[in-house]
Order: structure tokens, then C-alpha cells, then sequence
């Protein structure tokens, strides 16, 4: 389980995250949703120790990620450009992360499989699209087989194909009992991934709610949002 409590994270004088308190439970797939700059990519890398927060904690299992004793095999995370060594191969990249924390060889070609990336395991990742990246990165996400998922714009650079292989999976890890965390701009993809949402707005809890209550009364998930967040949008176009 996750647990952000009085969460705050201050730059200077901007407050980016502003006592955001939520739990995110196991055996669901929870989605994280907000404005750009609402303070979400920020949360999650608080969460995973890349961040310090101002005040306030987040926790993975009740420790800091900094106290995890097998972090690989704990948490599996994703953050938006999550590094490759240049010229390593997929294969080559993941056996590194297995060997430095003491998981089998054989699980790589397990997760090679899982995300799709079998026959392409010999190629230099630097050739990689960016959806295949995203594979590579998942790959690596699931390796240890961890309880607690923590994916920043997981669907991002994916073909529509992919979209879909991401949906099965995070809707399986979450029925396999594992705590599933997923921030996304994509509310009609939510509407098909999540049980349950957490909505921020400025660094803000807006909304904990299953999907059908946060839907409830309006015409659909993206309805909902767009009246949830509407005070909270900081960038916006001309035209509506
Ligand atoms: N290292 C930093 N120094 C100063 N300000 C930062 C830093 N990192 C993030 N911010 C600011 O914090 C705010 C929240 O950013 P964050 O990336 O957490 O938002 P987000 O909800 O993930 O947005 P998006 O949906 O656009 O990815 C933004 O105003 C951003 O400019």
C-alpha cells in the first residue's frame, strides 16, 4: 500500500505539492490524474526517493523508499524518460538490473515476452522507438515481480495495440493483488484501466473516488474531470 500523508514539496517560494493526503490499496489499479503542472510526476518521484519532500511523508508498505531493503523486488517504477545505458541491447540492460539485485537471468526472457520485445532483445536500445522504450521500460518495472507499481505516463508513445496490451496488464497485476499507481493524461484510457481515481489540481487533492462515483451525474469520465479540475487548469488554449 501507498500512503501520502500531509504531502508538501516547496521550490523556493512555489508550493508544487500542498498537503496532499491519499492511499493507494492493493488489488486495483488506481490513476493518478491532474493539470500539467498539478504536482503529479512530483509526487511520484517523492515517492521514490528522487525528490525530498518539504514537509509531509510518502510511504511504500510503511518505509520510506529509502528504507526499502530489496527496492527492485518491492516497487517497480517507471518515470517519464527513464534512462538507458546508450548502445546496451534490451537484453544486455535488463540482465545488468537482474545481476545487481540478485534476480535470476531467467526472469529476463520472461519479461522480454511479457512486453513484447522477444525478437527485438539483441538490438542496441538507442535504436528503440519510443514505444518500444516504454516496453523496455516496463520490462524493467516487472522484473523483480514487485507488489507496489508506480508508472508515470506508462501509455505514453504506445500505438494503439499497445495501449491495449498495457490495459490487460496493469488490470492483471492489479488481480494479482499487487498496488497499482498510475499517473495518465488519457481520461478515456483511465475510464478502461482504473478502479479507482486520485485527482489533483495545483498540488491539491480534488477527488479519491471509484471511476462510477467520480462519473455519477455527468455524462462521462471526461465531463467529470474537466468540471473537477476546471479552477486548477493553469495552461490553457484559446480555443475550447
Ligand atoms: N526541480 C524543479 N524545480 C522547480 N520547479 C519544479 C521542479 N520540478 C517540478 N517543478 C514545478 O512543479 C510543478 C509541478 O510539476 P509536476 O511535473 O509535478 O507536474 P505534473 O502534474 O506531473 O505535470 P504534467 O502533467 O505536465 O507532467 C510545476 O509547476 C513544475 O514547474
Amino acid at each position: 500500500m501507498i500512503e501520502i500523508s500531509g504531502l508538501t514539496k516547496r521550490y523556493g517560494d512555489v508550493v508544487v505539492v500542498d498537503g496532499l493526503s491519499f492511499e493507494v490499496r492493493p488489488g486495483r489499479v488506481t490513476g493518478f490524474l491532474g493539470p500539467n503542472g498539478a504536482g503529479k510526476s512530483t509526487t511520484m518521484r517523492i515517492l521514490l526517493g528522487l525528490a525530498r519532500a518539504s514537509s509531509g511523508s510518502a510511504t511504500i508498505d510503511g518505509q520510506l523508499y529509502s528504507e526499502l531493503r530489496e527496492p527492485l523486488r518491492q516497487v517497480g517504477a517507471l518515470l517519464e524518460a527513464t534512462p538507458v545505458q546508450r548502445g546496451r541491447t534490451a537484453y544486455r540492460h535488463l540482465l545488468a538490473l537482474a545481476q545487481t539485485h540478485g534476480i535470476a537471468a531467467s526472469r529476463v526472457e520472461e519479461v522480454l515476452d511479457l512486453v513484447g520485445l522477444t525478437s527485438v532483445a539483441g538490438r542496441s536500445s538507442a535504436e528503440f522507438s519510443l514505444g518500444m522504450r516504454q516496453r523496455l521500460g516496463v520490462a524493467a518495472v516487472l522484473l523483480g515481480e514487485p507488489s507496489t507499481l508506480v508508472l508515470d505516463e506508462p501509455a505514453n508513445g504506445l500505438d494503439p495495440a499497445g495501449v491495449h496490451w498495457l490495459r490487460n496488464l496493469l488490470r492483471d497485476q492489479a488481480a494479482e493483488g499487487r498496488t497499482v499507481f498510475v499517473s495518465s493524461h488519457l481520461i478515456s484510457e483511465m475510464a478502461l484501466t482504473a478502479d479507482q481515481l486520485v485527482v489533483v489540481g495545483r498540488g491539491r487533492l480534488l477527488a479519491d473516488l471509484p471511476i462510477a462515483e467520480l462519473t455519477s451525474g455527468h455524462a462521462s469520465l471526461e465531463e467529470a474531470y474537466l468540471q473537477l479540475t476546471g479552477d486548477s487548469v493553469e495552461f490553457s488554449g484559446g480555443a475550447r
